[in-house]
C-alpha cells in the first residue's frame, strides 16, 4: 500500500484529494493536516467524507508530513516551497497549487509577485511527453484548473499544425475555483443568479501556464487573451478557446487531429458531432468532455471544453499522476463518470 498524506486537507482541494484517495485500491491516508482548522474532527469539516469522520485535524508540519511515500500539498500559494524543502527526496511531492507551475521565472514574479521557487514536472499527462516527463518524478506540479482545461482544448490544434498564433479563450468557472476562505465577492447573495467576468485583460495568472504550455506544443510562442468567468454554480469550468484557423485546414482535417490526439486518451472525450459538453456531466468526474468546430466564416477554431474544476482540475488529475509517477495503472481510484443530474 502506498502510504499518501494531504496537507490543506480542510479546504475544497484537499476535500476531493481524500475523497478520491478513499476509492484508490492501492493507498492508505496517513496525516490529514489543516491550518486554522487543526484539531478539528474531519466529520466537522468535510462531512461529505464519512469514512474519516473520526479522524482530526493535524497541524501542518514537517514531522508530521515526514514518513509518507506521497504527500499532496493542498495549500495557498507560496506555501509549498518550505514545506517540500522539508521532505527528502524519498517522498513523491504533488503540489497542487501554482509555486512550481512556471518555467519563466520573470513570468512568475509578473504574475505573483514573489520569488519563483522552482519548476517541477507538470502533472498533464495528456500533453505531447507529458505521461515521460512523469514517470519516476518525486516532485509534481499540478495544473491551474483554467490551465488544464484551455490545454486539453488546444493542444491537439497546435500539435497537428492547424492553428495560428493568437489564441483567444473565455471560461466559466464555479465558485468552488476560489476555494473555502471567505471572500465577500463570493457571498451567496452576491453569486446566486448573477454571472461576471474577472481577471480580464490578460491580468490572469493562469494567463502565462496556458501560453506556457500552448507555445511548448506549438514549437513556437503561442498569445493567448485569456478572460475568466464566474458562475453560479459550486464545481465545473466550461471553456470556448478559439485560434486562427491556418490555411488549408478543413473540418475533417481539424475533427481528424482530435480523434488522433484523444483516442487512447481515457479521461478526455472528444464528444459526437453537434453534441456540446456541459459541466454538469463531469460533476465529480476526472474527465474533460471535449468538442471542436471550423468557424469557416471567422476562419477559426473553436474548441469548447468541461471539466470538474475539482476533479480533472486538481485533485483527479494530481492522483493520476501520482499513478503514472509510481508507475500504477493510470486509471487507478479514478472516476471517468459524472453524477447527474
Ligand atoms: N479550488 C480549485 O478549484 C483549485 C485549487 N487549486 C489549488 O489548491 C490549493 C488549495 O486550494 P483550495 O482548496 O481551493 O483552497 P481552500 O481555501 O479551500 O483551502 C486551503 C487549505 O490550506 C490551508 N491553509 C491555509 N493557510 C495555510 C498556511 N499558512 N499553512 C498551511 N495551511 C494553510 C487551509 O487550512 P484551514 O482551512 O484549516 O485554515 C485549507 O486546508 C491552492 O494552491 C489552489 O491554488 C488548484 C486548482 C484548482
Ligand atoms: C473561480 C476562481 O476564483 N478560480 C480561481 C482559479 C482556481 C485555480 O485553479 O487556481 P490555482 O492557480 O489557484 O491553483 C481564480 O481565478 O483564482
Amino acid at each position: 500500500m502506498v502510504r499518501t498524506a494531504v496537507a490543506g486537507a480542510s479546504g475544497y482541494a484537499g476535500g476531493e484529494l481524500l475523497r478520491l484517495l478513499l476509492g484508490h485500491p492501492d493507498v492508505e491516508i496517513g496525516a490529514v493536516t489543516a491550518a486554522s482548522n487543526a484539531g478539528r474532527p474531519v466529520g466537522e469539516v468535510q462531512p461529505h467524507l464519512a469514512p474519516l469522520a473520526g479522524r482530526v485535524f493535524e497541524e501542518t508540519s514537517p514531522q508530521v508530513l515526514a514518513g509518507h511515500d506521497v504527500v499532496f500539498l493542498a495549500l495557498p500559494h507560496g506555501q509549498s516551497a518550505a514545506v517540500a524543502a522539508e521532505l527528502g527526496d524519498g517522498t513523491l511531492v504533488i503540489d497542487c497549487g501554482a509555486d512550481f507551475r512556471l518555467e519563466d521565472a520573470g513570468e512568475w514574479e509578473r504574475f505573483y509577485g514573489s520569488a519563483h521557487a522552482g519548476t517541477w514536472p507538470y502533472g498533464l499527462p495528456e500533453l505531447p511527453g507529458g505521461r515521460e516527463a512523469l514517470r519516476g518524478s518525486r516532485r509534481i506540479a499540478v495544473p491551474g484548473c483554467y490551465p488544464t482545461a484551455v490545454s486539453l482544448a488546444l493542444f491537439p490544434a497546435y500539435a497537428a499544425g492547424l492553428a495560428g498564433s493568437d489564441a483567444v479563450v473565455v471560461a466559466a468557472s464555479g465558485t468552488s475555483g476560489a476555494g473555502k476562505a471567505a471572500k465577500p465577492h463570493l457571498l451567496g447573495s452576491e453569486v446566486m443568479g448573477s454571472a461576471g467576468a474577472y481577471g480580464v485583460g490578460g491580468s490572469h495568472r493562469h494567463t502565462p501556464e496556458i501560453v506556457q504550455n500552448l507555445s511548448a506544443v506549438a514549437g513556437r510562442p503561442v498569445r493567448v487573451s485569456f478572460t475568466p468567468t464566474l458562475v453560479p454554480m459550486p464545481r465545473g469550468i466550461l471553456a470556448t478557446c478559439s485560434a486562427p484557423a491556418l490555411p488549408g485546414v478543413t473540418a475533417g482535417s481539424l475533427r481528424a487531429a482530435y480523434e488522433k490526439a484523444f483516442a487512447d486518451e481515457p479521461f478526455v472525450h472528444l464528444l459526437p458531432e453537434g453534441r456540446q459538453p456541459t459541466t454538469g456531466a463531469v460533476v465529480g468526474a476526472n474527465t474533460a468532455l471535449v468538442q471542436v468546430a471550423l468557424d469557416e466564416a471567422a476562419g477559426r477554431i473553436v474548441v469548447v471544453s468541461a471539466i470538474d474544476n475539482l476533479t480533472k482540475g486538481t485533485a483527479g488529475g494530481a492522483v493520476q499522476s501520482m499513478n503514472i509517477a509510481l508507475g500504477l495503472p493510470e486509471e487507478l481510484g479514478l472516476p471517468a463518470t459524472g453524477v447527474a443530474p
